[in-house]
């Protein structure tokens, strides 16, 4: 624990692994299916029925015993029909055929369906130009899945894929783990909530509204506490009567005597987990408990703020709501432009990556202020660079993390 505030910095897995053991699971509520949507599963679900019920045709045809049509010229009489919907399977005689339409039971005795396009009907005498296969057509009971199979795994994050599957299995609701609520406050003398509030010198809160968004995105309830100036009465009674699973308080986490976050929540009585990290940009990331609530504080400059939610936000939520709290996948992707060694500090830079010759390429932009929002919302990837890593020339395989494959970043 860094109690000096000063020099020790931790890693950015050390960091994430001492956030995720403070998260504490949220509880779980049983939602009907449409509004699972974008939940988070609280148990493995089994279907309840198989799929399909029953041996049921993929076409439009005619039902016929395959050994009944062993080659093309055969002509049957027509004895009955099989629609889908019906409560009761027919069966079908030797030597006869019977018509029958898509998702419609096999009858009894038949198994192989010859499509509509393929015979030539004179009153109910059909004549058949194709020969009969075994299994032609037929979708076997249990194709789709049978009954008790697992469909999906506890902590999966329901898709609306998932959602007509569960369906299909015989769900209408299931049980999820409730949204983390998670608080969101600005803080910092210069930050307005909008032009029309921004006096002058005062510029517009863009923390607040993109981790609100963020929040959603990955499964939890966001709570927004708005904005508070750099002074101790206007924090304290921003988090006043406040119950989140989480806070994330933005801005005033660096040195500066404006820097009020730090010392009030240090007198609220905020223990202090750690204070700055090796990364760029986002080092003076905080972290602690107030009472039983962690506290996140992330760096007010927005690239930070927004590269330490990737990183530590995101599988925070992941493990309230049951996940194993993993940090971004990287892949390999080639240099195509050479880079600078890295400081002391593991470096996430805003970088583009694009196919080339069957795989991933990436150049990086020329400025990587953590200030500039604009490159980072043009950027589609971070290179990592690990701290003390040397320059790197064109050609070389690096680490990156596409942005376009985390939901909602
Ligand atoms: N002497 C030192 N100064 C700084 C250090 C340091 O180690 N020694 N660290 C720098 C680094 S790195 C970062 S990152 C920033 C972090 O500062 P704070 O977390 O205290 O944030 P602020 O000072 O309040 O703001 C930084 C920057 O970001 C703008 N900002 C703040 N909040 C918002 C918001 N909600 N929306 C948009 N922009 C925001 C703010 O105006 C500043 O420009 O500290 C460095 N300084
Ligand atoms: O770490 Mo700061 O986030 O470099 O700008």
């Amino acid at each position: 624990m860094d109690t000096s505030f000063g020099k020790n910095t931790i890693s950015v897995k050390e960091a994430r692994h001492l956030i995720n053991c403070s998260m504490r699971l949220t509880g779980t509520q049983e939602l009907a299916l449409p509004q699972a949507h974008g939940r988070v599963l609280a148990n493995a679900v089994e279907a309840l029925t198989q799929s399909p019920p029953f041996d049921v045709s993929a076409m439009d045809g005619y039902a016929v015993l395959a050994a009944d049509v062993p080659e093309a010229g055969v002509v049957l009489p027509m004895s009955g029909a099989s629609k889908a919907g019906v409560a009761m399977v027919p069966t079908l005689q030797r030597g006869t055929c019977m018509r029958i339409f898509t998702g419609a039971p096999v009858p009894h005795g038949a198994n192989a369906i010859i499509i509509q396009e393929d015979v030539e009907a004179k009153g109910r005498q059909i004549s058949f130009n194709e020969v009969a296969i075994e299994g032609l057509h037929i979708r076997k009971a249990g194709l789709n899945f049978s009954k008790g199979e697992q469909l999906a795994e506890k902590g999966h994050l329901l898709t609306a894929r998932d959602i007509g599957l569960l369906a299909a299995a015989g769900h209408a609701s299931v049980a999820v783990f409730h949204r983390p609520r998670i608080a969101v406050l600005s803080t910092g003398d210069e930050v307005a909530a909008s032009m029309a509030d921004a006096a002058s010198g005062q510029i517009v809160d863009a923390n607040r509204p993109a981790l609100l968004a963020l929040i959603r995105a990955w499964g939890g309830e966001a709570i927004d506490l708005g904005i508070a100036g750099d002074d101790d009465a206007a924090i304290v009674s921003a988090l006043d009567g406040l119950e989140a699973d989480l806070l994330l308080v933005t801005g005033g986490a660096s040195v500066g005597e404006h820097d009020r976050v730090r010392p009030v929540l240090q007198a609220l009585g905020l223990r202090f987990d750690f204070w700055k990290i090796r990364m760029r940009p986002g080092k003076p990331l905080m972290f602690g408990t107030l009472g039983a609530m962690p506290v996140l504080g992330l760096p007010g400059n927005p690239v930070s703020a927004l590269v330490c939610s990737l990183l530590f936000l995101k599988p925070a939520i992941s493990v309230m709501t049951g996940g194993e709290g993993l940090g971004p996948e990287f892949e390999n992707a080639r240099l195509m432009e050479p880079i600078d060694k890295t400081g002391n500090r593991d470096d996430y830079l805003r970088a583009m990556v694009e196919m080339a010759d069957g795989a991933l390429a990436v150049r990086v932009f020329a400025q990587q202020d953590s200030s500039m929002l604009a490159v980072l919302a043009r950027a589609n990837a971070f290179l990592f660079r690990p701290a003390g890593a040397p320059p790197a020339d064109a050609g070389e395989m690096v680490k990156v993390i596409r942005l376009n494959m985390v939901p909602g970043y």
